[in-house]
């Protein structure tokens, strides 16, 4: 696991203004409307099951992203055919048979790196998987030795079961199936990825979580609400147990939802600048973590409120410590860290443990970077305890994670003289995010830097 490098002595003063993404302070209340593309967590589920599909089938309102291309990058060179329609995120997905000798690059995708090799289990040919270097140390272990017991070829560079990227899978063109342990407690992708493939298993799958917590319980829902929408019999009656069926994938066109949890951000700036923003195309039900937003935000002092399909989130600038149990949805977690650093009384983030193994150890990024603004931030077990301080500016270093990105903005909205290290790669789900961010609050009028 990459450990972040130590926090600078407190007293260091401010970044220089040219050094990262000068974070905009907000000086007024927002007023803005918001639309966030869609999830990352269900078009590279939908990706997927259009892959594994019966015919062509199309995704309407699908992400762009980094995550989203290397899945589209990953699927094509299995040979399954995606094109764009009159936008980029219309897709038409037409399946072939899955193939090797390919390169699979995951890049930094938890989604790409454990949703793709059970389906690579299915190819007929070898199918090498590598990443970035910071994905060569998120766990795959469960996931690889779960493919393995079903007696799919899996190995690392010295010819072990690995246990990280890089790996290398020799598909047989079909996988018999049946019943498999797993421990899920690092991940709820390891589950999700075997049950995304099971139906075009010989025999199904049983996959069966054996660790003793289970994070992300709202994406593995989103996992069989997928399957059953194309036509898969899941049973998910038994607690940590989910039966799919052998059978077909029904093709289908699908409209994606917005992604919610990158909506948060956007949301979380009006509890801290005062005054309401607004997010369009929110679902009226929804397997996403981000549906807990509102409820959270509502916890730190916000009221919201849901018009149609238009969620608002109105703040008076004052932000509540929480003591919040996040195990659900551990996404959210680098947002509600920021809002902790700049609330009136202290804050407990629990059960996000896991998020050790995300893009970066997010407990150890999110507790050195609000330490390096002069806040007060210790990590815990399973999580962080942050201690409101007077916060300075400073270069918030992001580690090649999307989230710690779009939460020093949510701090910079307060903080005069943030810089945001390679906001570039907010580019993992939410391209364009810098843009989005000033213009949320030049609409408002209320930016200043
Ligand atoms: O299945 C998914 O789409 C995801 C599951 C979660 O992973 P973990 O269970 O590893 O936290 C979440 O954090 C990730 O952003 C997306
Ligand atoms: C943990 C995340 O991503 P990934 O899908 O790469 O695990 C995330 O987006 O917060």
């Amino acid at each position: 696991m990459t450990t972040p490098p130590p926090a600078p002595p407190a007293t260091e003063s401010s970044a220089p203004a040219d050094e990262g993404w000068a974070a905009p302070t907000a000086h007024g209340p927002l007023d803005a409307t918001v639309e966030v593309p869609g999830s990352k967590s269900l078009t590279n589920r939908l990706l997927v099951l259009a892959a594994l599909a019966d015919g062509p089938g199309t995704l309407r309102g699908a992400l762009r992203s980094r995550d989203a291309d290397l899945m589209i990058a990953g699927l094509r060179a299995l040979g399954v055919e995606v094109v764009e329609g009159s936008t980029p995120s219309e897709l038409h997905v037409t399946p072939g048979p899955l193939r090797g000798p390919v390169d699979v690059d995951c890049g930094l995708a938890g989604t790409v790196m454990r949703f793709l090799p059970p389906v690579a289990a299915l190819a007929d040919g070898t199918v090498r998987f590598d990443g970035d270097e910071g994905a060569r140390v998120r766990p795959m272990g469960p996931v690889l030795a779960a493919l393995a017991a079903l007696d799919v070829p899996v190995e690392a560079p010295d010819g072990r079961l690995p246990t990280t990227l890089p790996f290398t899978i020799r598909g047989r063109g079909h996988v018999r199936g049946g019943s498999v342990d797993v421990d899920a407690s690092a991940s709820s992708q390891f589950v999700s990825g075997l049950l995304l493939a099971a139906a075009r298993y010989d025999q199904g799958l049983t996959v069966r979580h054996v660790g003793r917590t289970l994070p992300s319980m709202p994406h593995i829902e989103m996992t069989v609400e997928v399957l059953r929408e194309v036509g898969v019999v899941v049973d998910d009656s038994r607690p940590a147990i989910w039966r799919v069926e052998p059978g077909p994938v029904a093709a289908r066109d699908v409209q994606v939802e917005p992604d919610l949890s990158n909506a948060a951000p956007f949301l979380a700036a009006a509890l801290v600048a005062g005054g309401t923003v607004r997010v369009t195309g929110w679902p009226a039900a929804t397997t996403q973590p981000g549906a807990m937003v509102p409820e959270l935000l509502e916890s730190m002092g916000a009221t919201a409120s849901l018009d149609g399909d238009v969620l608002s989130v109105t703040g008076t600038g004052e932000v509540r410590g929480v003591d919040v149990d996040l195990h659900a949805a551990g996404e959210l977690a680098p947002t509600i860290a920021a809002l902790a650093a700049l609330a009136d009384s202290p804050s407990r983030l629990r059960g996000i443990a896991h998020l050790r193994g995300h893009e970066t150890d997010r407990l150890a990024a999110l507790a050195t970077e609000i330490t390096r603004l002069g806040g007060q931030a210790e990590e815990t077990r399973d999580g962080l305890v942050i201690t409101p301080r007077p916060l300075h500016g400073a270069l918030f270093r992001t580690y090649h994670d999307h989230r710690m990105a779009t939460s020093a903005a949510v701090i910079g909205l307060r903080v005069p003289g943030v810089g945001v290290e390679n906001v570039g790669t907010t580019a993992k789900t939410l391209p364009g995010f810098a843009g989005m961010w000033e213009r949320m609050l030049a609409g408002s009028g209320a930016a200043t830097r």
